[in-house]
Parts: C-alpha cells; structure tokens; sequence
C-alpha cells in the first residue's frame, strides 16, 4: 500500500502544469495569470473630477460660504468622454461632471451641491464654499502607473483582476491553459436519468459529481460512458483520447472479476494500486497513448473524497494556483469516530463555530461507507482520521478540510 501524500504527489506530477495561452478576458474568470501584466495605459489615465460640480481656480473661490458665495461666470460644460476640454481662464468655472477630464487652469472642484447648481444669473454660478488645490482630484496614475505591473503572475483572476486587467486595456490575458478533462463512468449497472431502471441497475451519479468539480476549477469535462467490457471500453475510449489532457475514469478498479479499466489498462502504461486511505483505497493513475490517466474507484463517495485528496490539488497545481489545499482547521468531536489502523480515514462531518470561541465543533454526517452520498450532501467538510488513530473520542480534536 501506498502512502496517502505519495500518491498526492504521483499524481500532481503526472498532470504537470498546464503551459500559458491567450484567452478572451471573459473566459478568464477564476483561471491563473501565467505571465506578469504591465499597465498599457495609467490608471486614472489623467486627472479628472471625483463629484459632479464646478472645476475653479481655488484662489478665485478662497472665502466663499453661504453668506458671502462668489459669482462665476460658466464657460464650458464637460460630461465625461469630452476629449476637447478647454482652459479655464482666471475668474471663470466650467460645469464639470465625475470622470471628467480636468481643464488646464483649474485645481479645484466644488460639488453641486455647494453651488445654487447655476439656478440664480444665467450663465453664471455661486459658489457656497471654499475649495482648497486639489479637492475632488483623481490624479493620473494614482491607482496604477503606465508600465508598472499591475498584476503579478500567479494572480488568480477573480472580479476586481479581470475588472483591473479591462481598465488598462487588456482584451485576452496569457493564463495558465485549463485542462480538457474526459470523464468516464463504467459500469453495466449504469442508467441515465430519465431512462427507467430495471431490477438490478443503478441511476448513474460519478460523472455528473466529477465533471461538476472539474468545471468549478475553471477546467473543461465532457463525459462518457462505458459498460464492464474491456472491448467496447477501448474502442470508446481510445479514439477520443487526443482531445484531452486528462481522461479520469470511475469504477472498475478493484477486486472482482469484471474490472473493465484495471483490466482494459493494466500493460498500457496505467499502474493500479492501493492507497492507504478509507474511503478511496483502490487506484491507478499513469498515461494511455500519452495521455495521462488517473483511474478512481466507483463507489460515489469514494469519487468525491479521491477528488478532493488527489485531484483537486494535481488540477489547482496544474492551473498555476498560488494554494491548492482546502482550509484546515481543528475542531472538537462533537460524537466518537473509530477508522481503520494503518488507513487514513475520511469522514464527511459538518462543522460549525460559536460565537467567541477559538475552536469549532464537527459532528460527522453518515458512516464511514463509501456508498453513503445522501450525507455527503449535508457536509461541509471532511475529517481527517491520521493512520495511527484507531479511536477519536467524543471531545478530542481532530483535523478538517472546510469544502
Ligand atoms: N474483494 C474486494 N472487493 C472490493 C474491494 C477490495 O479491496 N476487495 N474494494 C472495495 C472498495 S474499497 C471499493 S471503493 C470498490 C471499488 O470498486 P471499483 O472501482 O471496481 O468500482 P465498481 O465495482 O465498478 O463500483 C463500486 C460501486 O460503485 C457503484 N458505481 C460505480 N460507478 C458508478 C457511477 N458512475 N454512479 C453511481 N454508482 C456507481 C457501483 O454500482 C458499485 O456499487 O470495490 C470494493 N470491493
Ligand atoms: O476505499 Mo472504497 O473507496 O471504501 O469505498
């Protein structure tokens, strides 16, 4: 049997890291800045109003307030997108709107609402309220400069990213490719909702749970299916395999005499193993035509927990994700747990915090099988069962994997 982090990391180096390509901005949503992106453009790009109002000279205003307001004559009006903004001249204030260009000559802007907005001379406006240089300037640059790095690569493009990489002009970014998975149940058992069960056959689940988690990283998955016959299994498969940079596949792993992908890819570059873990023990991972290949047992809870043990970490590190690891935490037993000796267990719990306390509570959700997926739906977590630990009592605190 093969350790739990040895495996981690047999398969984190078959997927590799994905090399960098251009991508739309829109399709870049979560993915990972493979090169460091330099500003084309300053941000603000030049100085401009913070508040709609009156761009001044301030010395042409210095005093003003509601007993003693200063006339000015309006000479220009600039909405936001004026690309001709004239000078003001000494003695003049032009009508100003936020994002607008800041004319030459003025160092000063007084919000409308310090003004009579224009109401009382025509073509003229009192100012209420003095307006010290600078008041409700945005000055160019002050958020990003022209040709500094704006993003570092590695940084992972959430929202304010992708919004920071559109206001410095940028229309594709170079990210870390996402991987096109092909995921593939097996299993004769297998029907497809909303086909009709007959006795003895089972409504399909991993490919639909597996292509759910793959797609939440930012990657591709199309799924497939296979019944336990190492044939049509091959002739399915195989054709297809130079579409995609990783085929996972679910069942037909273990011990029985039907073991369609043990069986279909054992002498073709696929070793199958046993990993010390409950669920998730029996394995494989290796490369078919080139094509690396990471083979999980069928039992659905055993699908979501090799997932999140192996998979998710070997995909986050293949995306150039900076943190790879669920948050862990420790957390009290809120029940007694008993795992395998020699296995590292993991149990589906729900974890929860009091207010004011340093150390959460989990309480498991289902047993230990791996066929339990109902309770699966009512965790939020995973509790990690070291190999050593034959007993965790009631009170004792134990490792968790917030999901
Ligand atoms: N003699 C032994 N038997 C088993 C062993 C063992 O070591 N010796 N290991 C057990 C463990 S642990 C697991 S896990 C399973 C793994 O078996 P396989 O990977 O070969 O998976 P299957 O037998 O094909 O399926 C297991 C179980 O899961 C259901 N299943 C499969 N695919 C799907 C799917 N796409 N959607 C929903 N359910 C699925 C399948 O019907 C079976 O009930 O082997 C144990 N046996
Ligand atoms: O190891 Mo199996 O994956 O318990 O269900």
């Amino acid at each position: 049997m093969i350790s739990v982090d040895e495996y981690r990391a047999t398969v984190t180096e078959l997927l590799g890291k994905s090399a960098p390509a251009s991508r739309p901005l829109a399709d870049c949503a979560g993915l990972v800045l493979a090169e460091d992106l330099r500003a084309g453009v300053s941000l603000p790009p030049f100085d401009n109003s913070a508040m709609d109002g009156y761009a001044v000279r301030s010395a042409d205003v210095a005093g003003a307030d509601p007993a003693h307001p200063v006339e000015l004559p309006v000479t220009e009006d600039i909405p936001a997108g004026r690309t001709d903004v004239p000078e003001l001249r000494p003695g003049t204030a032009h009508r100003i709107m936020t994002g607008a260009p800041m004319p030459v000559g003025a160092d000063a802007v007084v919000m409308v609402e310090h003004t009579d907005r224009g109401a009382g001379t025509p073509g003229m406006v009192r100012i209420e309220r003095a307006s010290a240089p600078g008041t409700h300037i945005r000055r160019a640059g002050e958020d990003v400069l022209q040709g500094t790095v704006g993003l570092p690569a590695g940084t992972v493009l959430g929202p304010a990213q992708l919004g920071l990489a559109s206001a410095v002009g940028m229309d594709q970014l170079r990210v870390h490719r996402p991987l096109r998975v092909l995921v593939v149940s097996t299993g004769s058992e297998l029907v497809i909702p909303p086909r009709k069960l007959r006795s003895g056959q089972i409504y399909e689940s991993n490919s639909v749970m597996l292509a759910a988690a793959i797609r939440a990283l930012g990657c591709e998955a199309e799924i497939a299916f296979s019944i336990d016959d190492v044939t049509s299994f091959r002739w399915e498969i195989e054709p297809r395999l130079g579409e995609f940079d990783l085929l996972v596949t679910s069942g037909g792993v273990s011990a029985g005499a039907y073991e369609v992908v043990k069986d279909a890819l054992s002498g073709l570059g696929v070793n199958f193993t046993k990993v010390a873990m409950q669920p998730g023990g029996p394995q494989g991972n290796g490369r078919w035509n080139g094509i690396p290949v990471v083979t999980l047992p069928g039992n659905p809870v055993s699908v979501l927990v090799s997932f999140e043990v192996f998979l998710r970490p070997a995909l986050l590190t293949a995306l150039g994700h900076p943190e790879v690891d669920r948050r862990r935490v420790r957390a009290r037993l809120t029940e007694g747990l008993s795992s395998p000796q020699g296995r590292r267990q993991f149990r589906r719990g729900y974890y929860w915090q009091k207010e004011g306390e340093v150390t959460g509570e989990v309480g498991p959700r289902g047993g230990p099988g791996s066929h339990l997926l109902a309770a699966f739906t009512q965790a939020n977590c995973l509790i990690v069962l070291p190999e050593d630990v034959t007993e965790a009592p009631e009170g004792s605190e134990v490792e968790v994997w917030l999901l």
